[in-house]
């Protein structure tokens, strides 16, 4: 199967660092990719890389093919719409707008808004519809980012650290609404707890030292320890 993302020797240099030298790995077209590494790794800067969302400030080289098609340097507004979809780290809702303001807010003109979905995966932003984001506890914020992003069609989804922060029960109940879409649409996770990669992911990346470390099965990586507590600074018994 040809990969719906495919990264070649991405290089990142901004503020005087080179985070990224050389990244090279591809997405595959069917389930979740995990990429995960230590922290300041450079995850973040890699969805960013590839959403053309880095500072102008960056020096960035090498290439993003997607679905087939070179997409390198395009702009964000056009990769959104070729179905790009990204949920930040920050998550980046609006706090003085209402859960529903928010959600109208990413409609798309000429496309119909897919509520039955948000809403099917996310009964709690119906119910929640009034009320402010900024009062939203932060599992609440999290679904009405992901929500957002899935009013609209997508064919591939970049979602960094959406469980990060979250009460366990909370981690539970996002991972599987994520689970959930996984099964229709691929996703490259950033996710650093490593029982939620274990469930959901099928494929892992991982970045150390400005390069890929490893790619490969998920569960190969995380049941290696030696393996996974060298590039991710964990062992079993923490995750
Ligand atoms: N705009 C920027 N200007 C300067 N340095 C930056 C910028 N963006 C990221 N960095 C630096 O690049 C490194 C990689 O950051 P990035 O957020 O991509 O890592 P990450 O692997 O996602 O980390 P975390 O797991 O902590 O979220 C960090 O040292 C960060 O401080």
């Amino acid at each position: 199967m040809s990969p719906i993302l495919d990264i070649s020797d991405l290089s990142v240099k901004v503020g005087g660092s080179h985070i990224l030298q050389g990244v090279t790995f591809s997405v595959q077209p069917q389930g979740v990719t995990a990429l995960l590494g230590r922290n300041g790794v450079g995850k973040t800067t890699t969805l960013k890389a590839v959403l053309g969302l880095m500072p102008r400030t960056a020096e960035i080289t090498g290439r993003v093919g997607y679905d087939g098609a070179s997409i390198t340097r395009q702009p964000t507004f056009r990769l959104v719409r070729q179905g790009l979809g990204y949920v930040p780290e920050d998550r980046g809702v609006f706090a003085g707008l209402t859960v529903a303001e928010n959600l109208r807010l990413a409609e798309r003109a000429g496309t119909a808004p897919d509520y039955d979905t948000v809403h099917g995966l996310f009964p709690e932003l119906r119910k929640r519809a009034r009320q402010r984001a900024g009062t939203l506890s932060g599992g609440q914020q999290q679904m009405l980012a992901i929500g957002r992003v899935l009013l609209n069609p997508n064919r591939l989804l970049l979602i960094d650290e959406p469980t990060k922060g979250l009460a366990p029960k909370v981690v539970t109940e996002v991972a599987a609404a994520l689970q959930a879409v996984a099964a229709v649409v691929p996703m490259l996770l950033v996710e650093q707890n490593l029982a939620v990669v274990r469930r959901m992911a099928r494929h892992a990346v991982v970045i150390a030292n400005g390069r890929v470390a490893y790619t490969g099965g998920a569960s190969d990586l995380l049941d290696y320890t030696e393996k996974t507590k060298a590039l991710l600074g964990v062992g079993k018994g923490e995750h």
